[in-house]
């Protein structure tokens, strides 16, 4: 019989399973061994249990196709390509270690289950010498509450994270056999080093087991404890159910990962001490911050834990819409707020003094990515709860250090306007993003912040990440934007608050102003003097209350909507028409649309007003290019609106469009031609031969197009199909979500049949 080290010629063999010996037939092997079973991932299951009844009981659930007593008795039978689960208590692996040592065939895979893995990896050096290369210690993170062979199921592992922890010296057809194995249970494997899993696992598994055995323990040695367990209610039972889980697997937990323990115990019992003092001294503030910041981190905890998205919708892989040709749109409608505003509000009223109270606050992935961005410096934020939002602002300096890198998803605003703010921090930060913002230009901000003196680095050609280093003495600069652009403007300005002097731009074309507007309603100086801005450094901000308009720019696809669509009425309530974003309605009235401003009123220092839009038809026009930057985040619904029109529209001066979540030019020519749209695009802009006349007869036909991701396309498409002649697939549409949330339930209301899938 070969021993353990004489395992030659390995790789010569596939990574498929053979036998699954299981050691330890409890709710961790068992389920393996079943759920293995059941995807047909290996030729036999053996379990190995101390006691006879539950071999018996194990074969009596067909749980393993055998069961023996004694692990020694089956070793000779094993050969390679068979694995070896170790699935007892953590504390008795060495002695199952001890029993393989001198008989266990070549080329024999062993793997392990244990939740500590430095005590597994020490047991092997105590019985091998080394640890062997054949060793893959792993640990399912799965199980309940319950234990034995009874609560086995074929199911548990069914999209649970399994984190292997191989060594330097560890053969790879090892671990890729218990890839193998746990992947087809329907697991997700990960790797990393022994350490750093049990660090966090001491953190995030052993410390709340440590806390709701503790705590049960104290309320049952209780003398009223008969009535506390008679009223506890469901907070009680949903805290404490790990409490019922299985004693000795847990003591031995305990020991074997005691130092990680430890450190996580003391830290908790640190912050427990912190809010005793709270709660004795009647520290509301504190009591807030810490409340409202494990609130949020646990409603998004899974989604930062992935780097992935903050809204439901976001979650899901993926999107698409397809929408249904024909309709009109009509009704009362009310879309998101403005999204560049809910930005904005949120980063004054961090900054500012006193507590800002925010109405009407776009609950999409983008501004709520900034909003996470303030919590994770320290900021309390309560909300949003329909639209409102209260801040509690913490001063200019302020701002504590994230605890990470902060992740923005797909929001250029945020990550450009953080920048500025961000280079007046005494401290370090990385700012970064999903895959779209990962590809855009930051250069663009990054170099005037450096000619201010902050220390900005990127990654290749400008790319994000951005990081920041903290602690510069910022001097307030004069700058000239080589391109309009209100995201490179307001991150200058925001940085100049931090800046020693007058820090000036100078825009090439008007951009939009909420930056200076706002900054004005929190009582901060802005001096304006047509296309320059300019601020002081070393100013306050006071809090204030901001009613957030409805977004121009969500509101255009219904502008474009109606006027397309015979039979079409809609009026769009409380949209902001600020005079830097409504470019939308000039070229649309330009093309022949019929829109009228109702009930115009100024809020909170914002033009506001009601929209009404009927359908007329449109005719082709040259786009003034004035209006490009008023209009640039419309132009994919505009785009649409121009292959609706009799005659071409010539859109020049827009090469910022290549540079938005997609390249918009692109993108917007590649589906309006599979939809049979003349459209061809040019490096700053694109020419469309509108199809409009009757607005009876359709102008795109059916098919399938690409948003690539990007939330402008997908809605723009979206509306097209009001004048189509067959089906418009949508793909790619979950970033909707970014902008415009509830977009598919609000055309549906209006008359659009627009089916998510
Ligand atoms: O400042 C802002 O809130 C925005 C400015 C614009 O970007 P640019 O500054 O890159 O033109 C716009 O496209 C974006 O959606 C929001
Ligand atoms: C360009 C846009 O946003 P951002 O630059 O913030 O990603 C947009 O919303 O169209």
């Amino acid at each position: 019989m070969a021993v353990a080290g004489e395992r030659n010629g390995q790789e010569a063999f596939g990574v498929d399973v053979g036998r699954l010996v299981v050691v330890g037939i409890g709710l961790i092997g068992g389920s393996l061994a079943l759920g293995l079973k059941a995807a047909s991932g290996c030729r036999e299951v053996i379990g190995v249990a101390r006691r006879a009844q539950t071999c018996e009981q194990a074969v009596a659930l067909g749980v393993v196709d055998r069961a023996v007593t004694d692990l020694g008795e089956i070793l000779p039978e094993l050969e390679v390509g068979d694995v070896i689960f170790v699935a007892v208590p953590t504390l008795a692996v060495e002695a199952v270690f001890t029993q393989l040592k001198d008989s266990l065939p070549a080329g024999v895979t062993v793997t392990d289950g244990a939740s500590v893995k430095g005590s597994v990896v020490a047991a092997a050096k105590n019985v091998w010498g080394q640890v062997p290369d054949f060793l893959v210690p792993g640990h399912p993170i799965a199980g309940s509450e319950q234990s034995g062979v009874t609560a086995a199921r074929d199911d548990l592992y069914i999209a649970h994270r399994i984190i292997l922890t191989p060594l330097e010296n560890t053969a790879a057809v090892h671990v890729q056999r218990i890839h193998t194995m746990w992947e087809a249970v329907g697991a997700e494997v990960l790797t990393m080093p022994v350490v750093e899993h049990d660090d966090v696992l001491a953190a995030t598994s052993h410390l709340p087991h440590v806390i709701a055995f503790g705590l049960v323990d104290t309320l049952a040695h209780d003398a009223e404890n008969e009535n506390i367990f008679r009223y506890a209610a469901g907070g009680f039972r949903d805290f404490t159910r790990i409490a019922s889980s299985d004693p000795v697997m847990w003591r031995d937990i305990m020991l074997a990962n005691r130092d990680a323990i430890l450190k996580a115990i003391d830290l908790y019992t640190s912050n427990l001490e912190s809010l005793r003092s709270a709660i004795a001294s009647g520290d509301s503030e504190h009591l807030m911050g810490v409340f409202t910041r494990a609130k949020a981190a646990r409603d998004h905890f899974t989604k930062m834990l992935a780097k992935k998205a903050y809204t439901e919708i976001m979650e899901a892989k993926e999107v698409t819409f397809v929408a249904r040709p024909g309709g009109a749109v009509n009704g009362d409608l009310r879309v998101p707020g403005d999204k560049s505003m809910s930005h904005r509000s949120i980063m004054l009223g961090s900054l500012a003094e006193g507590v800002t109270e925010v109405e009407g606050f776009l609950e999409g992935e983008d501004a709520l990515a900034t909003l996470q961005a303030f919590r994770d410096m320290g900021v309390v934020i309560e909300g949003p709860v329909n639209g409102r939002v209260t801040i509690h602002g913490v001063g200019m300096h302020g701002l504590q250090a994230p605890p990470g890198p902060l992740y923005v998803g797909n929001s250029g605003t945020s990550m450009r306007l953080l920048a500025g703010l961000l280079a007046g921090q005494a401290f370090d930060s990385v700012l970064t993003g999903d895959e779209s913002l990962s590809k855009r230009p930051m250069n663009r901000v990054a170099n005037p912040l450096r000619e201010m003196g902050a220390a900005v680095e990127t990654a290749e050609d400008g790319r994000p990440p951005v990081k920041i280093n903290g602690g510069q003495s910022l001097r307030a600069i004069d700058y000239t934007l080589p391109m309009a652009s209100a995201q490179v403007k307001s991150c200058v300005l925001l940085a100049g608050l931090y800046a020693e002097g007058d820090t000036r731009t100078t825009e090439p074309a008007p951009t939009r102003d909420h930056t200076e507007r706002m900054l004005a309603g929190f009582g901060y100086d802005v001096n304006r003097d047509g296309p320059r801005a300019s601020v002081r450094g070393g100013g306050k901000l006071t809090a204030c209350h901001i009613d957030v308009p409805a977004d121009i720019s969500s509101a255009t696809f219904f502008m474009v909507a109606a006027s397309i669509a015979p039979g079409s009425d809609v009026l769009l309530r409380h949209v902001g028409i600020n005079p830097t974003r409504d470019g939308a309605i000039n070229i649309l009235r330009a093309m022949g649309a019929d829109i009228t401003l109702e009930n115009r009123r100024e809020v909170g220092g914002e033009p506001v007003a009601d929209i009404r839009v009927r359908y007329a038809p449109l005719k082709g026009i040259q786009i003034p290019e004035d209006q490009v930057p008023l209009a640039i985040d419309e132009f994919p619904a505009i785009f649409v609106a121009a292959s609706c029109a009799e005659g071409e529209t010539v859109l020049t001066g827009a090469e910022e469009l290549r540079v938005k979540e997609s390249d918009r030019i692109q993108a917007m020519a590649d589906g309006l031609k599979i939809l049979g749209i003349n459209a061809e695009p040019t490096p700053d802009g694109i020419v469309i031969q509108g199809k409009g006349g009757n607005g009876e007869v359709a102008v795109f036909g059916g098919g399938e197009v690409d948003s690539l991701g990007d939330h402008r396309i997908a809605m723009s498409f979206a509306v097209a199909a009001l004048r189509a002649s067959a089906d418009i697939r949508i793909l790619h549409c979950a970033n909707v979500a970014t902008s415009f949330p509830n977009f598919a339930e609000l055309a549906q209301g209006a008359g659009m049949d627009l089916e998510v899938r």
